[in-house]
């Protein structure tokens, strides 16, 4: 890659600090890069024309029109046209969408609106309103660019250029994405990880990062505030303190229920989220957190890449682990899991208990270890497959558990538990437990984990012919 500024520098953009001031005010002053913005110049990849703003036709104006009624109108871009979300929008919005973050200079909502215009074209090359997929494709392969996912951004030039071989910009930037993989593979991989933007990397990245590049603006990140502030959509569930129809039952899973079932409520049926009322006593809960108070420490979560504990923005809270043998209560409260969950915990970990503050938190999340992890796979007793939450109060105002794939909001109740299996029987993670806790508005929330692993459960959890079960 050439560091030299390029000529016509105001059709080009690049990458790399480049402290030539010229360059950098032809390139903030170009439409699509908006003044004022850091003067990180970006050098030898050029950026798409704006012809759609070229001329004034009143084909134009009306587009100008329906882009300025997004930017007043819609007040979050998440939603296509400002509320329609039932509706799938026409390409060419969805194009106008991805424009406005684009020229915002947010990418991440870029990416995902022009990834969703390309598929609103379907196969055709020129949508009913004349918008062309090159254009689409065009745009597309340079926030993926922007974004360091060289490998896709390399593809999707490749697909311009079988739509327009004589594409210039597509030509000049298809030689610069080679030139720079073909670098990055001498020097021993990508830049970082997830840079090849594969389905493996945006998992792992969606794992173990929640503080990944424009993770706040993420839809994941809204839907979590939204069931934290319990504003529900239709088919979202929240549990028994709502006034909805609930879905309870008794449950007797051994003999020892048959006089004193457990109170269930279903959350949610497949993956199947449970709560069960009652099962640990005020005396008992008392107990565990005179236990857990001394020994209460700034709570920790394991560095992906190194294996090592470190504390973290994304969960606040302190944490103290019990050993089974500090105390009868907890002995007793072990045989009573192992008859309810019909699992062994002879290979779980001690018991987690965890204490929020105010504002304490823990966002999105998965218990079970991805298996880039380091030392995911390693340990003897295999991975997290279930976990019981138990909550040890009640909280007055936030502090829901949230399910963001799922929908599902669990208002802690003391002396309740949420059960659920955080791996599928084939012992593939359930990427639909992805699960936060909301930060606390008023009081403070004590919940108690207790992680089962996979040792031990091969005839109580046996495997199944069916991956997705
Ligand atoms: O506190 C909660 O509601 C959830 C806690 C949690 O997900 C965890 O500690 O892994
Ligand atoms: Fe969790």
């Amino acid at each position: 890659m050439s560091n030299e500024p390029v000529p016509d520098s105001g059709r080009y953009a690049g990458y790399g600090l480049s402290s030539d001031e010229r360059v950098a005010d032809e390139v903030s002053s170009h439409r699509r890069i908006p003044a004022g913005r850091p003067t990180a110049v970006l050098v030898g990849v050029r950026l798409p024309q704006d012809d759609d703003d070229k001329g004034g036709d009143g084909k134009t104006r009306k587009k100008r029109r329906r882009r300025e009624r997004l930017r007043r109108g819609s007040t979050s871009i998440d939603e296509p046209d400002g509320g329609a979300v039932n509706e799938p929008a026409p390409a060419d919005e969805c194009f106008a969408i991805a424009l406005f973050a684009y020229t915002k200079g947010d990418l991440y909502h870029a990416k995902d609106w022009f990834s969703v215009a390309l598929g609103q074209m379907g196969d055709r090359t020129i949508s009913s309103q004349g918008l062309k997929r090159s254009r689409i494709l065009d745009y597309l392969a340079y926030v993926l660019y922007k974004q360091g996912h060289l490998q896709e951004a390399l593809a999707l030039t490749n697909e311009l250029l079988v739509l327009e071989p004589g594409h210039e910009r597509a030509l000049n930037n298809r030689a610069h994405f080679e030139r720079q993989l073909a670098n990055e593979l001498a020097a021993g991989g990508p830049r970082r990880k997830g840079d090849t933007g594969s389905a493996e990397d945006e998992e792992a990245i969606r794992h173990n990062a929640p503080h990944r590049e424009g993770w706040y603006a993420s839809a994941e990140f809204q839907r979590y505030k939204r069931l934290c502030r319990g504003q529900l959509l239709p088919g979202d569930f929240e549990s028994v303190a709502s006034n909805k129809p609930l879905v309870c039952r008794y449950h007797r899973p051994h003999a020892y229920f048959y006089l004193a079932p457990v109170k269930e409520e279903i959350a949610h049926w497949r993956p199947l989220i449970v709560l069960w009322h009652g099962i640990i006593g005020t005396a008992e809960t008392a107990t565990i957190r005179q236990l857990a108070e001394p020994r209460l420490r700034r709570a920790t979560v394991q560095d992906p890449a190194t294996g090592r504990l470190v504390t973290a923005r994304y969960r606040i809270s302190k944490s103290a682990w019990l050993q089974s043998v500090l105390h009868p209560a907890i002995e007793n409260l072990d045989r009573r899991i192992e008859l309810l969950t019909g699992l062994s915990v002879a290979s779980a970990e001690e018991l987690q208990v965890v204490n929020y503050g105010l504002g304490g938190h823990y966002e999105p999340h998965y218990d079970f270890a991805h298996r880039r992890e380091v030392n995911s796979f390693e340990r003897a007793q295999g991975n997290r497959i279930a976990t019981l939450l138990y909550y040890l109060s009640d909280v007055p105002a936030g502090g829901a558990t949230v399910f963001t794939d799922l929908g599902v909001r669990l208002l802690p109740t003391r002396g309740s538990a949420a059960f659920w299996f955080n791996l599928k029987r084939s012992g593939e993670g359930e990427m639909l437990t992805r699960h936060a806790a909301c930060p606390v508005l008023h009081g403070s929330k004590w919940v108690m984990n207790k992680w089962f692993h996979e040792r031990d459960q091969e005839f109580r959890r046996p495997c199944s012919l069916d991956s997705n079960e």
